[in-house]
């Protein structure tokens, strides 16, 4: 598997709407243009890191890559969920990531309750690996404060 961190950003697009109404947990979907842009050498699964929209603050987050085999959609999805509470939804917004280390596989589960146990499971591994030191400092790393530039949303 690649080496991480991976760095990337893109605009945040509708998927089926499951994320919030389903699962409790909503998750930034990237169009299909940056699923397709993405490294093949990142393989499916579950990964923790961090996240900004737009130009705000830089929060902790989980990433889910893949074919969400409990739904078996056909298409690859890239989808975000950052662990902080937004006032509002944020489609069309530019998403900047950083995937710091990886969870687990995608699986599939018995049960819808199952697949959210796991969820919240992975949120506290993230939040828990993210405190540590080697990955703390990457939430100030230039990516998501460029010297002296905005983050703009040219759409
Ligand atoms: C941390 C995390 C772990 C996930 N793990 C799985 C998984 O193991 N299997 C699966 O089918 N989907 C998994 N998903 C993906 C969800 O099924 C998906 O986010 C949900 O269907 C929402 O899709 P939507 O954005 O199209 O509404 C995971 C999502 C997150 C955020
Ligand atoms: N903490 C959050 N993490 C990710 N997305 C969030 C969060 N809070 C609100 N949102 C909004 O919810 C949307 C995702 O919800 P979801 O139910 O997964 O819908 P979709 O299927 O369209 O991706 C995001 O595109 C964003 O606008
Ligand atoms: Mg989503």
């Amino acid at each position: 598997m690649r080496q991480l961190p991976y760095f990337c950003r893109g605009e945040v697009v509708k998927g089926f709407g499951r994320g919030s109404r389903q699962l409790g947990v909503p998750t930034a979907n990237f169009s299909e243009q940056v699923v397709e842009s993405f490294p093949s050498d990142i393989s499916t699964g579950i990964y923790y890191g961090w996240a900004c929209v737009g130009n705000g603050d830089v929060h902790k987050m989980v990433l889910s890559i893949g074919w969400n085999p409990f739904y078996k959609n056909t298409k690859k999805s890239v989808e975000t969920h950052i662990i902080h509470t937004f006032k509002e939804d944020f489609y069309g917004e530019i998403l900047s990531i950083a995937i710091i280390g990886y969870i687990r596989p995608e699986k599939n589960f018995d049960s819808l309750e199952a697949l959210i146990s796991a969820i919240q499971e992975d949120i506290e591994e993230a939040k828990r690996q993210l405190d540590l030191p080697e990955h703390r400092k990457l939430k100030e790393d230039n990516f998501f404060h460029p010297p002296g530039g905005k983050i703009v949303n040219n759409h």
